[in-house]
């Protein structure tokens, strides 16, 4: 419960609508209480028109509201006053539904809102966190607590606390009627509903917990289905159809046991509720059937007894779901606040201030381990960079060339040694600044599900004109092939459009980068898709865009075409080679040996 205490800022943001539900509730559970109010005392005045009746019915009314609708109709004549009384009951009703009406629109209203600020919340925090905490979360993970954990959530937020104060305020109103009315029959009918309350919470625990279960196993059943989809191809060329079908059959069997178990628990709950309300009510007639036996006066009141007891069944039910609708919420929450309070590892510094990343990128004897595997990417990486000086990085795969990367883009700290740009560590520009003047084209190509134009203009902070996309995708050597697709820029890619080959995805996401037209530039590896001839043309292409700007590009390939300052190779973390391409022939190690390779395969394809 504790946990769901972070929740009071919004019910004091949402406090008008919140006051308004409660009252709504309250009201409409007045009017419902009134009602056998009415019954009992027009069953009474039936009783006293009765062929036979000896003694005038008394009229038990404590109510103000009841005792004025009596000091009213009490004198009409008995017909007009069955038709009064009958009148009230039906416009009570009517009075009931519109403030059932608008306790619903003022609650679980309220509770929508809630949920949407509190996604939001959710999201802007997924958008400050570090990389390794990515690495460290499953997606399904991260979607759940978006979703599934808001959700549940918000089941607090707008039934339960919808039906709880529905239920507490219900209770309290018939109870204090029925004991103002006579105490001791209100003890005899309502012994059971107590012990209703506890099976009912008893039974639902046992419902939450195997529900969980089937939950649980549904969910492995999706990601297994949605991993053979997305890895249908490996499946059919590994003609591994039969044992997918065999490993999608036993976890759908397993689902299917726990399930029908589920349902047998279901089975027995509503009808044994049913049972326990019905021996209350049993209780009501009998009692009081002999007490009416003994007494004509009593008939009103055991109608209004009876009325009371079938009143309480819905809330009392209500009482175990809610409890563990509060639990599951407080589950959630729990699970929601302890990403709420993951702190961001990557933050600005205080009072840092933004500012231009012009001059020489420095890195000073740079040491970085990956925090969740303790893996260290690079030892003592020490590089200069003069500004508008190109950089080939090179090196065998896992030697840390992209770790470069994400160090300079700061996804990651360094821990030891220092990076600067023009003079300035690092860690004293703003992130989004440091990030928003440096162009980076990853490794791993990610387009989202949109135009391709889109796409390219994704980092700007303005509507690009359509002229500058397509200059950017003439640098990346896309535009000719944007062109003849049916819908031109306007054509739709990622899961729900055109299909693009890994070669144009890797284009697109090079124009991404290189219509931010930043000073620095860095490409990771993003030509590994290509095929010579076009690499030949985007290397030929970017070395007229990059003119004066900074650019450090990562590759296993060496790129002949295009005149490099520096080529640095990279082993295990450590520079071994480094000068331009005449010097690192003359040293006649790794990058020669590559150089000569590379030449040699790229004359026989020829
Ligand atoms: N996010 C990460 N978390 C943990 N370890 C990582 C992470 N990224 C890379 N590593 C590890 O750090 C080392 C260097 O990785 P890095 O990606 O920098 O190599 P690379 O030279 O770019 O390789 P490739 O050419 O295959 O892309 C590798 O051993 C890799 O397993």
């Amino acid at each position: 419960m504790k946990q769901l205490s972070v929740l009071s800022k919004y019910f004091w943001k949402y406090r008008v609508r919140f006051t308004a539900g409660i009252v709504f509730i309250i009201l409409s559970n007045y009017f419902a209480v009134l009602a056998p109010q009415v019954f009992g005392y027009v069953m009474g005045k039936v009783v006293e028109h009765l062929p036979g009746a000896k003694t005038a019915a008394s009229t038990q009314v404590k109510d103000g509201v009841m005792r004025l609708l009596v000091s009213r109709i009490d004198t009409l004549p008995f017909g007009q006053l069955v038709a009064a009384c009958g009148v009230t009951i039906l416009v009570l009703a009517v009075l009931r539904s519109i403030l059932m009406f608008f306790m619903r629109q003022t609650i679980i209203v309220m509770s929508r809102h809630i949920e949407f600020d509190q996604k939001n919340e959710v999201y802007q925090h997924y958008q400050q966190l570090h990389a390794s905490f990515f690495k460290t979360h499953t997606t399904g993970d991260l979607m759940n607590r978006i979703a599934e954990d808001v959700s549940r959530v918000r089941m607090f937020t707008g039934p339960a606390i919808m039906y709880l104060i529905n239920l507490l305020s219900l209770i309290t109103l018939c109870v204090i009627i029925m004991f103002r009315k006579d105490a001791n029959l209100s003890l005899i009918v309502l012994a059971p509903l107590p012990l209703l309350a506890i099976t009912i919470y008893i039974v639902n625990t046992v419902i939450y917990k195997k529900s969980e279960k089937v939950q649980a196993l549904l969910s492995a059943l999706t990601s297994n289905s949605q991993e053979s989809y997305s890895g249908i191809r490996v499946i059919k060329s590994f003609v591994q159809e039969r044992s997918m079908l065999n490993f999608f059959t036993r976890n759908s069997e397993e689902y299917r046991k726990n399930a029908v178990s589920l349902a047998k628990v279901e089975a027995v709950y509503f009808p044994s509720m049913t049972l326990m309300v019905g021996l209350s009510t049993l209780i009501t007639v009998l009692i009081g059937g002999r007490m009416a036996l003994h007494d004509h006066q009593q008939v009103g009141l055991i109608v209004e007894f009876v009325i009371y007891i079938n009143l309480l069944t819905f809330p009392v039910s209500a009482i175990g779901s809610v409890a563990s609708m509060i639990q599951r919420a407080a589950a959630s929450q729990k699970r929601v606040n302890e990403f709420l309070q993951t702190t961001p590892e990557i933050a600005d510094a205080p009072g840092v201030q933004p500012g231009e990343l012009k001059g020489d990128i420095v890195f000073n004897k740079v040491k970085f381990t990956y925090p969740h595997t303790g893996i260290t990417a690079l030892k003592n990486f020490s590089l200069t960079v003069k500004e508008g000086q190109k950089v080939l990085i090179l090196g065998k795969t896992g030697s840390g060339k992209s770790t470069v990367a994400q160090l300079l883009l700061r996804f990651y700290n360094a821990d030891e040694g220092s990076i600067a740009v023009g003079g300035r560590d690092i860690n004293t520009f703003p992130v989004k600044s440091l990030r928003d003047q440096v162009s980076y084209v990853p490794q791993d190509v990610f387009l989202f599900s949109d135009t391709i134009a889109s796409n390219i203009s994704f980092g700007l902070h303005k509507p690009a004109p359509p002229q500058q996309v397509e200059l950017a995708a003439q640098y990346a050597s896309i535009d000719r092939e944007i062109k003849n697709l049916p819908e031109g820029y306007q054509t739709m890619v990622g899961e729900r459009g055109v299909t693009l080959s890994g070669g144009q995805k890797q284009r697109v996401s090079i124009a991404r980068a290189l219509i931010k037209d930043a000073r620095i530039l860095l490409f990771d590896d993003c030509l590994s898709a290509v095929d010579a001839k076009t690499e030949h043309e985007i290397i030929h292409n970017l070395y007229n865009y990059l003119n004066e700007k900074t650019a450090i590009i990562i590759t296993h390939r060496i790129f002949t075409v295009l005149n490099f300052d520096q080529v640095i190779i990279i082993d295990d973390g450590e520079i071994i080679e480094q000068g331009t391409h005449q010097e690192l022939m003359d040293l006649n190690g790794y990058y020669a040996e590559l150089y000569r390779l590379q030449i040699s395969n790229d004359q026989s394809a020829a």
